[in-house]
């Protein structure tokens, strides 16, 4: 599903983070987002995510969706009592509401989403007691979970080694080939944004 920015621009009281960035992000392709620490990566993702709102301009979904959002990891707790499954599943609740069991089609979507991201041998494990590299794929599986058109990842490979790093980029152009989902991450990795379809380059908030 293509997402059309028109000059949009945000603000964080008073302080402008983006000035009039103007972008087409294709369907079934991965864009990464470069650009200095500040530049304002996390910020159009937010806008995109639909949890900041711009101040002028506009974003054109090609139809309503509710996008997949996978926040910077430093930002989740690494203690969260949940397994790997149960963390999976939570992708489930969004279509399902968090009080409801799962239907078998629910957990059928779930081991796919464990099989995909290579951690169907982890699914009983706490995520607290994985290594970082595992944990992130898990928030990964998390979002496919979600069956969006759009998915979002806010540095997804940040402090992973070289090989994890690899794995999940790979895993993130293979989303976008076989589901024609819409892959938008931010990344500080030279190697992430050369295998994408797409770079969109930030300096202090315009894109060069
Ligand atoms: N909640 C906030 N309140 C006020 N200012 C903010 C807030 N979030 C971000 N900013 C400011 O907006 C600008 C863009 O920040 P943003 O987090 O989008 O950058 P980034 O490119 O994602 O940075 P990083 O690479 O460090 O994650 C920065 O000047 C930042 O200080």
């Amino acid at each position: 599903m293509p997402v059309t920015l028109h000059e949009v621009t945000a603000d964080y009281a008073g302080h402008r983070a983006l000035h009039g960035v103007s972008a087409s992000l294709p369907a079934g392709r991965v864009t990464a987002l470069t650009g200095p620490n500040g530049s304002g990566k996390s910020t159009l993702l937010n806008l995109l995510a639909g949890t900041l709102t711009p101040t002028s301009g506009t974003l054109t979904y090609a139809r309503p969706c509710r996008p997949a959002y996978v926040i910077q990891r430093s930002a989740v707790p690494d203690t969260l009592p949940l397994t790997v499954r149960e963390t999976v599943a939570m992708g489930r609740w969004a279509d399902r509401g968090p009080w409801r069991r799962l239907t078998r089609a629910d957990r059928v979507i779930v081991d796919e989403c464990l099989d995909r991201l290579g951690i169907a041998h982890l699914a009983r494990r706490q995520l607290g007691g994985l290594s970082g590299g595992q944990r992130q794929r898990a928030l990964i599986a998390q979002a496919l979970a979600q069956r969006s058109p759009l998915l979002l990842l806010d540095e997804p490979t940040a402090s992973l080694d070289a090989e994890a790093q690899r794995q999940i980029t790979a895993t993130l152009s293979r989303i976008a080939a076989e589901d024609g989902t819409t892959v938008v991450h931010a990344t500080h990795h030279p190697d992430e944004a050369a295998a994408a379809d797409l770079v969109l380059t930030l300096r202090a908030g315009h894109l060069r």
